[in-house]
């Protein structure tokens, strides 16, 4: 007599093994999909939650990048503490701030500090001045700063300090007068609008390269010893950006460089950088280069190929000169 058991060929069996196999990766992936979800919700929701009512002080928000960061980050309902040297330019900023309504988040009217960030010794006073607007800062965007032209063997060093004092010395200064409220409450957030010319050194900006490579070096410092304190530090590092960094830049006998270069000119829109850069602040990001394929894979070229990499700038070096000559 045979059992009564339905036996299954083995072909059924297989074909049930493979149902079941698929069945458990899909449920497997779903599970991951959804976790990826709620992991993104949570971010943004953090991002939004860090972001609305936290006071932001940002430097050089007098026009190009600096004022549009102070566009999206009043947008995304942060309290805003805008600087730079042009009291009246900021006063106006803040007035078409606070009477913008283009934002679905409560907003706040911004306050102006007025400082010159090469016055070593205007800091103490306008870091204690930033403080007394809101009582504590969140974020420290130093984003103010100045380019330059020039041949190495043309610049006297007063040309290099110039740059140094706006684009390192007066921002370490800036940072290291908010850092003690940081640390002492265990939270804030230092960015550094760098530059891809802080990764790697193109001819012609010995100065402006160096102000921004002495930049990364400080905050990849400063990241490692704040942490413990829970203070953040961002350095992003952009390519050309349409603004008017080349009209304002040093040339190297100290005057205004004053001609709107080409590259800057194509670059891309300040706008869309703040963005990028309010985006990488609400999620915390470390190290983040916003910039096209060419600079990205230069920033690779001078770490994987270094010779290569310098041939390429002196060749670069070469042309521009006989440029210039012709
Ligand atoms: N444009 C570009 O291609 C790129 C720019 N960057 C960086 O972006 C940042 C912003 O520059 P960007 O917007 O392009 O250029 P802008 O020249 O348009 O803006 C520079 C800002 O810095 C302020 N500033 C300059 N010197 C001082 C100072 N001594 N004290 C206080 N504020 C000062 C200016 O204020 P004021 O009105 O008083 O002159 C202005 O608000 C800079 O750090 C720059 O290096 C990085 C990569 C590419
Ligand atoms: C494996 C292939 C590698 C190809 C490498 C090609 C090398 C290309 C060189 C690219 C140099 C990019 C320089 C970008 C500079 C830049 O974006 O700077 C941003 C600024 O800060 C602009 O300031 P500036 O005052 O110089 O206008």
């Amino acid at each position: 007599m045979s059992s009564a058991a339905p036996r299954r060929s083995w072909l059924t069996v297989r074909a049930m093994d493979v149902v079941t196999s698929a069945a458990a990766l899909s449920l497997l992936f779903g599970c991951v999909g959804l976790l990826g979800l709620l992991l993104t919700l949570r971010q943004r929701s953090r991002m939004k939650a860090h972001l609305q009512d936290a006071v932001v002080v940002i430097t050089g928000a007098t026009s190009g990048l600096g004022r549009e960061c102070a566009k999206v980050f009043h947008a995304a309902g942060a309290k805003l503490v805008l600087c730079g040297r042009n009291r009246e330019a900021l006063e106006q900023l803040a007035r078409e701030l606070a009477a913008s309504r283009a934002s679905e988040v409560r907003t706040h009217t911004p306050s102006t500090v007025t400082f010159d960030l090469a016055d070593p010794g205007a800091t103490a006073a306008a870091a204690a001045e930033i403080l007394r607007c809101f009582g504590h800062v969140d974020v420290l965007i130093n984003n103010a700063g100045v380019s330059y032209r020039g041949a190495v063997l043309d610049t006297p060093v007063d040309v290099d300090k110039r740059v140094m004092e706006t684009n390192y010395f007066g921002p370490v200064a800036l940072t290291k007068a908010l850092l003690p409220s940081m640390v002492r409450r265990q939270w804030g957030h230092v960015v550094a609008i760098s530059s891809v010319q802080g990764k790697i050194s193109v001819p012609f900006r010995s100065a402006y390269a160096a102000s921004k490579h002495a930049t990364q070096a400080f905050c990849d410092c400063l990241r490692a010893e704040l942490d413990q304190h829970g203070v953040a530090v961002t350095v992003l590092s952009p390519g050309y950006i349409r603004t008017n960094l080349s009209l304002n830049a040093i040339a190297a006998d100290g005057s205004r460089y004053g001609v709107m270069d080409e590259t800057t000119a194509r670059g891309r829109m300040p706008a869309d950088v703040a963005r990028d850069v309010l985006a990488a602040v609400g999620r915390r990001q470390q190290d983040v280069v916003l910039a096209g394929l060419a600079p990205s894979a230069a920033i690779y070229l001078r770490t994987l190929a270094p010779g290569l990499f310098f041939r390429l700038m002196a060749s670069r070096a070469r042309k521009e000169q006989k440029a210039k000559g012709s």
